[in-house]
């Protein structure tokens, strides 16, 4: 039996891949074995000593502590593309939004409701709120992953020009990106010509303030700036200065922060970007499945630690076994394995930057099996090992 600990809401069609017979689900374990959550952070957790996995029911790890997670041989599984289109559907609203002054109309109709003329007070004033319309015009997208590259092709279909920047570009990314996406050399490039910029990248140590002071010297006068990806991506001082200066005519949000609140050309929205029936289920069921998979079997599949790594079950006993990335382990690991005269079923090696990964399958096990689990920890630079039967 094993105990997850869930730290969000999570959809309930995602917890019932976790059959009640092999899993215990308890929002507040203290020592779970899995951990489910969105967006709870983590970073100021402990975390328990038996703790096998975590999974983000959604795309951003930025709020689990990875490092620490790679440190002592815990994946950290996520939902990859799992709600890429409903954010995609709020970009597309927050582009629409940035143009035209519909929330701020909307809010000022409320207020005249009670006037006795008011068909003529709303034609009168209704010319303070008008907006460009985003045909023809040039959208920039910053991250080319799941979500940037809905994104862009949806723009093209709207009519816009869009021209997109990634470094990194997957070869999924590559697959699904319309031809018509201008490529862009750099992030400079992007910001220099678009009208509309929308960020799509994750946040980590080298994103924190992508959009900086310098950026946004180079990006085009009257700019609309969507982000919907973190907040820690912009930083607010520089906004606020870019604002005051027309470089940026609004900024649109989905993470609240209290300097943005009370500017009449900032819109924030609660983050709802992943809220949806259908995101929330996608996601819980991704990541649910993941989990059961990696504490039955050892298998990894979306992680953002640890190599892909799956044998599909064949009755026979498995040891999981994670390292670092150095050489010589695969040798030091057979020799053990050689020690207790045991024949290897099949052995599958993958590694991920400085973390390497293993599933060996066994015919047999020996009777001292705790001797056999201690000698595998015994070999310098195993994290951990895990016997699955
Ligand atoms: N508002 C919400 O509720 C919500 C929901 C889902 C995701 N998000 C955020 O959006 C981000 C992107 O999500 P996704 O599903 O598209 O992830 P993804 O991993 O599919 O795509 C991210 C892309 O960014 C690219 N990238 C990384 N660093 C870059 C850089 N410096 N410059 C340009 N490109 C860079 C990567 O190559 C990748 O293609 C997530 O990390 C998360 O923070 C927010
Ligand atoms: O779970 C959510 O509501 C938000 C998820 C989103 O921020 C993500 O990174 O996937």
């Amino acid at each position: 039996m094993f105990t997850i600990r869930t730290l969000n809401n999570i959809a309930p069609t995602g917890l019932g891949k976790l059959s009640e017979k092999h899993f215990h689900i308890d929002n507040t374990a203290e020592n779970p074995d899995g951990i489910i959550l969105r967006s709870f952070d983590m970073h100021s957790m402990p975390l328990n000593d038996n703790l096998l996995a975590v999974a983000r029911a959604g795309a951003g790890t930025n709020n689990v502590p990875v490092d620490q997670c790679s440190r002592r041989g815990i994946p950290v599984f996520n939902a990859p593309g799992g709600n890429a289109n409903a954010v995609k559907e709020l970009v597309l609203t927050g582009l629409f939004i940035s143009s035209r002054r519909i929330v701020d109309g909307s809010a000022w109709v409320q207020t005249i409701c009670e006037s006795d003329a008011l068909e003529k007070d709303i034609e009168a004033g209704k010319k303070n709120f008008t907006g460009p319309e985003i045909l023809g015009k040039t959208l920039g997208v910053i991250g080319l992953g799941a979500i940037g590259v809905l994104v862009a092709n949806a723009a093209l279909d709207l009519g816009m020009d869009v021209v997109g920047y990634d470094p990194y570009l997957s070869l999924e990314s590559a697959w699904h990106l319309s031809p018509s996406v201008e490529k862009a050399d750099s992030i400079e490039d992007v910001v220099a010509k678009s009208d509309y910029i929308t960020l799509h990248i994750p946040l980590n140590d080298k994103t924190k303030h992508t959009y900086n002071e310098t950026l946004f010297s180079k990006t085009k006068r009257g700019a609309r700036l969507l982000n919907f990806a973190r907040g820690g991506l912009v930083d607010n001082d520089a906004l606020k200065e870019a604002l005051d200066q027309g470089i940026i005519s609004r900024y649109i949000t989905d993470f609240p922060e209290k300097e943005l609140l009370g500017n009449e050309n900032i819109i924030v929205t609660p983050h709802l970007g992943a809220s949806t029936p259908e995101s929330e289920e996608n996601c819980a069921i991704m990541v649910a499945e993941e989990l059961r998979d990696y504490l039955y079997y050892g298998n990894v599949k979306n992680s953002v630690n640890f190599p892909n790594c799956t044998v599909p079950y064949n009755g026979k006993p498995r040891i999981a076994v994670s390292h670092r990335n150095i050489v010589n382990m695969i040798g030091q690991l057979g020799a053990v394995f050689t020690k207790y005269s045991i024949n290897i079923d099949k052995l599958v090696n993958n590694s991920k930057g400085e973390l390497a990964y293993n599933i060996i399958v066994c015919d047999s096990l020996p009777e001292n099996e705790d001797e056999l689990i201690r000698d595998l920890y015994a070999i310098n630079s195993v994290i951990k090992v895990r016997l699955l039967k």
